[in-house]
């Protein structure tokens, strides 16, 4: 039972490093993870204790996993493939299934299906509680319970793991000089077209719905939760003036917003019309029925000029979708609508200042795996905080910044950054 509890594993791991420690130190040297020279113990006598339990296992490691670029891919089809066939949802809660029993459920072949759970398995998904019996773990009953951490799943795995693998390709396409028919993003080749991912997904009623139901699913997760936006900024001082959510899709941000300022009124837009829908539904099937009156949704392309003029203008994971020249369009667009003292938040993931630095959690890694989202979807990229004030600077002089929130400090993905038309 032990076993299993963050507490015995940062137990076991803190003995390990202490006896390496020692067995370092009588040797004469302070390994180090970041200098390979300090690192060397390949002239101790207890080498073979050493590589095997300790800092020369992990470099060779690191440098194999990503040589062979293979278990990522190979994690990521597994999911793709557990969840396309809802094999979380067919293992009962409170007792285990047989692989045939499974098998014919799914209707995932029973060698494929035997195999595929194993991986999983292997990676937390899933226990075999004896042999042929599957039962669940902590982490597939998430998935079967929970409808947005499947959504975010789905998507993530059949397009985001298929673009992403064509960043490299596309990269060399681009140097060929001998064509002009080269692809823009890595999205171009994958999908074998020249429109943007926007306009491509305006007539994919499929794909469409499946990002909109991850944009959705992302912030019913802690990292990405609408909460923290919520906490970032006295939404309760708006009193009964009125935020526009630029690009809001389903609404999930207002929804967030409005309970915290009661007479505000909101306005949600975007220019994919099933995403607006989806957001009147919600709204309609709040409890809150004073949401129905404050809250509007409209179509709008925030390349075009605004037409509302409103005291405050949300862009909450829109600069990071375009580049430097299309972003400053965007707000460029708004300036026609601004007066002084409107506010223009920006709700974004910030890239920290350089040096980079080695990084051991995926909460603080997400900036880098969603800036190589941004690469691949879009040619974009994620930005520091003095990138997003230069932009404000090209697109006006009469953007001040008033204050940054930092959403790394509060356990979040996003930043609020604050910045007022003078
Ligand atoms: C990354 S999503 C962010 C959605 C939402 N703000 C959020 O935080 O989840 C980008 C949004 O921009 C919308 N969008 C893309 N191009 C647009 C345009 N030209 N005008 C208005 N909305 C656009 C998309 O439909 C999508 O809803």
């Amino acid at each position: 039972m032990a076993e299993s509890t963050l507490e015995s594993l940062a137990s076991k791991i803190y003995a390990n490093a202490l006896k390496l420690a020692s067995i370092a130190k009588e040797n004469g040297v302070t390994p180090s993870l970041d200098d390979p020279v300090k690192s060397d113990l390949t002239s101790f006598s207890v080498v073979g204790e050493l590589t095997h339990s300790g800092i020369l296992k992990e470099a060779a490691f690191i440098t194999l996993t990503l040589a062979s670029n293979n278990s990522k891919a190979t994690d990521a089809a597994n999911l793709d493939l557990l969840t396309r066939f809802e094999v979380p949802q067919h293992v009962p809660s409170d007792s285990s299934i047989s692989f045939p029993e499974l098998s014919k459920a799914t209707r995932l072949q029973e060698d494929v299906l035997t195999r595929g759970v194993r991986y999983g398995i292997a990676n937390g998904l899933f226990r075999e509680t004896e042999p042929g019996r599957i039962a669940h773990s902590a982490a597939s009953a998430a998935l079967a319970n929970n409808p947005h951490l499947r959504n975010i799943v789905h998507f993530g795995t059949e397009f985001l793991q298929n673009i992403l693998m064509k960043i490299p390709e596309t990269m060399l396409m681009q140097t060929d000089e001998t064509t002009d028919k080269v692809p823009e993003t890595a999205f171009n080749l994958a999908y074998r077209t020249e429109e943007n991912l926007f306009q491509y997904f305006a007539h994919s009623t499929e794909l469409n719905r499946k990002y909109h139901e991850y944009l959705m699913g992302r912030v019913n997760t802690p990292l990405w939760s609408t909460d923290k936006l919520g906490a970032a900024w006295d939404w309760s001082s708006l009193g009964s003036k009125t935020i526009i959510d630029v690009g809001g899709s389903s609404g999930h941000t207002v929804l967030t917003i409005a309970p915290l300022a009661p007479n505000a009124q909101f306005i949600i837009q975007d220019n994919n019309t099933d995403a607006l829908d989806m957001g009147r539904k919600l709204v309609l099937r709040s409890p809150d029925s004073s949401l129905r009156s404050r809250i509007t949704f409209e179509q709008h392309n925030f390349f075009e000029e605004q037409p509302v003029i409103a005291d405050g203008y949300i862009f909450r994971h829109i600069l990071h979708d375009w580049n430097d020249a299309d972003s400053v369009a965007i707000l460029k667009a708004l300036l026609p609508a601004l007066r002084p003292g409107a506010k223009v938040f920006i709700s974004e993931g910030i890239l920290p200042d350089p040096p980079a630095k080695r990084i051991n959690t995926l909460t603080n890694k997400m900036i880098l795996i969603e800036d190589q989202f941004m690469l691949a979807a879009h040619d974009a990229r994620e930005r520091t905080v003095s990138d997003f004030v230069r932009l404000f600077e090209e697109a006006s002089p009469r953007f001040l910044l008033r204050g940054v929130t930092s959403g790394a400090k509060a356990g979040s993905f996003n930043s609020l950054l604050e910045f007022e038309f003078q």
